[in-house]
C-alpha cells in the first residue's frame, strides 16, 4: 500500500534564523502499514534533487522485495523544505503577497529540514523510528534529527555524508550559485528564471558527484580524429538539461545554501560534543572514491558517534554511488541491522 499526501501545518513554523513560515506544506509518501506497536518505521531522507518517492530513486534498497519493503515496514519519505516536489518552496505562493516567493523565500538550514520531518512524524503519530537513513544532504538531515532527539531513533544509517559541510563542498555550491547568478533571468522572478544558469550549475555539480574514472569509462571517444563534439561535452549538456526539465533554479539556490549551513556544532560546545549526543545505534557508510564527501568525513563521524560502525563501498562512480550501489548497501545495512537486533535480544534476556 502506498500513499501520497500533503500535510498542511496549521501553525507558524519558526526557522532556525528566527524567521517564520506560514502555511507550510509537506509532501510525503508512505508505503506499507504502521504496525500495532508502531515499531516498524523506516524513514528515508532524500538528497538535493530527489523527491518523496523513495521506492523509485532508491530502488534496490527500497522495494517490494528489498531490504526495506512495504510488506514488513512502514516506510516514510518526505519531500524537503525548498524542493519543488510538493513541499513549500520558493515557487509557492506567499499568502501575505499572493505572489510566489522566489528570492524573498527565507533562507533555511539542515536543522529546519529536520524540524519539518518532526512535524510530519507528529502528524503521523510516530514516536519512534526503527531505521532513519539518508545519503549526502539526506544524511545531514538524519544526523541533525538524531542529535535533536525530538524522536526516538533506534538505528541511524548515514551514507556519504558529514558532520559539517566542508570548505570544498561550499566552494562547489558557491560556484554553482555563481553560474545561476550569471543568468539574469534568475532575477526576473519567473518560474523558469535562471534555467540556463541551473544547467551550468548541474554540469559543475556532476564533476563532484562522479570521478575521472567514471568519465573515462563512459565518455571516452572511440576515434582519435575528433577536434570537437566530444561525448563528455554532450553528456554535460544533457545532464544539465535533464535537471532543468524537473527542477527550478530557485529551489536549487536555496537548497545548496542549506547544505552549506550544515554544521552539527553550531550553538553547541563543539562538533565532537554534538556527535556524542547521538544515542541511536549508528552505521556510517562511505564511498571510497567520493571526492565531494571524502571518506575521511565518514571516518570522523564514526569515530565520534558512540559505538558507531563504519563501512566503505568501492564504487568507481564516486559520490552518486550511494544512489547506485544498492546491492552493496543492502548487504552492509542488512548485516548491521541483524547484529543490532541480536544485541537487543541479548540485552532483553540479560534484563529479564
Ligand atoms: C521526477 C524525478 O525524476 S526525480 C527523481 C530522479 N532523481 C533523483 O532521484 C535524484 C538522484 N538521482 C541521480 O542523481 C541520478 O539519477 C543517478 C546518480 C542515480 C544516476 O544518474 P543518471 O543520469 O541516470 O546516470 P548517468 O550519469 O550514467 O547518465 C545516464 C544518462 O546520460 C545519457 N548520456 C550518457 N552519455 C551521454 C552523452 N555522451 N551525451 C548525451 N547523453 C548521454 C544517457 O543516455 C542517460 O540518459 P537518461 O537518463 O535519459 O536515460
Ligand atoms: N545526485 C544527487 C545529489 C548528490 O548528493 C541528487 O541530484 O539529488
Amino acid at each position: 500500500m502506498s500513499t501520497t499526501a500533503t500535510y498542511k501545518y496549521p501553525k507558524l513554523f519558526k526557522l532556525e534564523s528566527g524567521k517564520k513560515l506560514r502555511h507550510v506544506e509537506i509532501a510525503y509518501q508512505t508505503y506499507g502499514k504502521l504496525n500495532a506497536n508502531k515499531d516498524n518505521v523506516i524513514w528515508a531522507c532524500h538528497a538535493l534533487t530527489a523527491n518523496a518517492d523513495v521506492l523509485d530513486w532508491w530502488d534496490g534498497l527500497f522495494g517490494n522485495s528489498a531490504l526495506f519493503n512495504p510488506n514488513e515496514h512502514f516506510i516514510v519519505c518526505a519531500n524537503i523544505l525548498g524542493s519543488n516536489y510538493g513541499t513549500t518552496n520558493p515557487l509557492s505562493i506567499n499568502s501575505v503577497t499572493g505572489q510566489p516567493y522566489y528570492l524573498s523565500f527565507p533562507e533555511f538550514t539542515i536543522r529546519d529540514l529536520a524540524g519539518l520531518h518532526q512535524l510530519l512524524a507528529n502528524h503521523l503519530g510516530i514516536n519512534s523510528i526503527k531505521v532513519l537513513i539518508g545519503g549526502s544532504l539526506g544524511g545531514q538531515q538524519a544526523l541533525e534529527w538524531s542529535i535533536a532527539k525530538t524522536i526516538n531513533v533506534e538505528n541511524l544509517i548515514l551514507v556519504a555524508t558529514n558532520a559539517v559541510h566542508s570548505p570544498w563542498g561550499i566552494a562547489f555550491n558557491e560556484s554553482q550559485r555563481l553560474a545561476i547568478s550569471t543568468d539574469r533571468t534568475f532575477y526576473a522572478n519567473q518560474p523558469d528564471g535562471g534555467l540556463k544558469g541551473l544547467k551550468a550549475a548541474r554540469s559543475i555539480a556532476l564533476l563532484s558527484y562522479r570521478t575521472y574514472e567514471a568519465y573515462a569509462a563512459t565518455q571516452l571517444e572511440s576515434v582519435n580524429d575528433k577536434t570537437g563534439n566530444y561525448r563528455a561535452s554532450s553528456y554535460q549538456n544533457y545532464q544539465g538539461e535533464k535537471l532543468c526539465k524537473r527542477f527550478n533554479a530557485y529551489s536549487y539556490w536555496y537548497l545548496s545554501k542549506a547544505m552549506d549551513s550544515h554544521n552539527v556544532g553550531r550553538g553547541k560546545k563543539s562538533i565532537v560534543a554534538a556527535l556524542a549526543e547521538v544515542e541511536a545505534n549508528t552505521l556510517v557508510i562511505g564511498i571510497d572514491n567520493d571526492i565531494l564527501f571524502p571518506i575521511s568525513e565518514q571516518k570522523f563521524l564514526a569515530e565520534h558517534i558512540t559505538d558507531a560502525q563504519f563501512s566503505s563501498i568501492n564504487c568507481a562512480y564516486g559520490h552518486d554511488g550511494f544512489l547506485i550501489e544498492t546491492d552493496k548497501l543492502t548487504n552492509i545495512i542488512g548485516n548491521f541491522l541483524k547484529e543490532s537486533s541480536d544485541k537487543k535480544i541479548i540485552k532483553l534476556h540479560q534484563t529479564a
